[in-house]
């Protein structure tokens, strides 16, 4: 653990209804960096993104953020301390128009000013999504609603984005062009993300650090780059 290390966490368990989904999982996510998490089907990749972003109580271990401990944090206050949560699926409400569903984004502040100059940002970011700022959310198409996900957990300018299957029922170009946009977060604003990914060759692409789990544990972590040429790694963690 380092002062550089934004999110740290240690011998981390959870599940469902009191069946152990993850293990006892360690991760270390340097600030300004992005770890892909990759492993296969049930894995609990998704399992950790739940539990780190509030919706599932851990039943032992810990998750530091930025220095602070969150145990017994309430989930509303996760937010404030800097975490963001892309589901998969998304979440975009379908009835609220895009400019609704990223106000979403930013209830929570109170600095009026800065909330509109987070939104302003967020349009600058995604220019489509200025375009259509009075279209509904169910009237856009699949990478619209990315976008849109993604800039209602930016408007809230978060410290750790975590992302969970964002290439989901995306054309190649659009998962390519996420992929872009990820590491160009990462470079001007310093975001810090941990990206789920199935499509690993890409998360790979993008990442700094990949993180393999398998059956509730973190089995290895290694330079992105590492892991995406090294053949024998590759097979021995990948399984291509
Ligand atoms: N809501 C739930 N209730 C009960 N069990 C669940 C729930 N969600 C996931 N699980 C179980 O937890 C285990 C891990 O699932 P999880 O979705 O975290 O894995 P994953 O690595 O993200 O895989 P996938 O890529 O298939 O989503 C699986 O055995 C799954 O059946």
């Amino acid at each position: 653990m380092s002062d550089g290390d934004l999110l740290v966490v240690r011998g981390l368990v959870a599940g469902y209804g009191g069946a152990p989904v993850l293990h006892g999982v360690d991760l270390t996510v340097p600030g300004g960096t992005i770890a892909a998490v990759v492993g296969a089907n049930g894995a609990g990749k998704t399992t950790l993104l739940r539990t780190l972003s509030g919706m599932l109580r851990p039943a032992a271990g810990r998750v530091v953020l930025a220095g602070e401990d969150l145990r017994g944090v309430p989930v509303e206050r996760l937010v404030r301390r800097g975490m963001a949560h892309v589901p998969e699926g998304r979440g975009v409400v379908g009835e609220l128009t895009v400019e609704e569903n990223l106000r979403l984004g930013g209830l929570w502040r109170r600095d009026r000013p800065d909330a509109a100059r987070a939104l302003d940002e967020v349009y600058q970011l995604f220019e489509p999504l200025a375009r259509r700022r009075r279209h509904l959310g169910h009237q856009l198409s699949g990478g619209e609603r990315q976008m849109l996900a993604l800039g209602r957990a930016l408007v809230g300018r978060p410290r750790l984005l975590l992302l969970d299957e964002p290439s989901l029922g995306l054309a190649p170009r659009v998962v390519a062009q996420t992929m872009a946009l990820l590491r160009r977060l990462r470079d001007r604003t310093g975001l810090t993300v941990l990206l789920v990914e199935q499509n690993v060759r890409s998360a790979l692409s993008v990442a700094d650090q990949g993180v393999v789990m398998s059956l509730g544990r973190v089995v290895t972590t290694a330079p992105a780059a590492r892991l995406r040429d090294d053949t024998d790694l590759r097979h021995a963690y990948l399984g291509f």
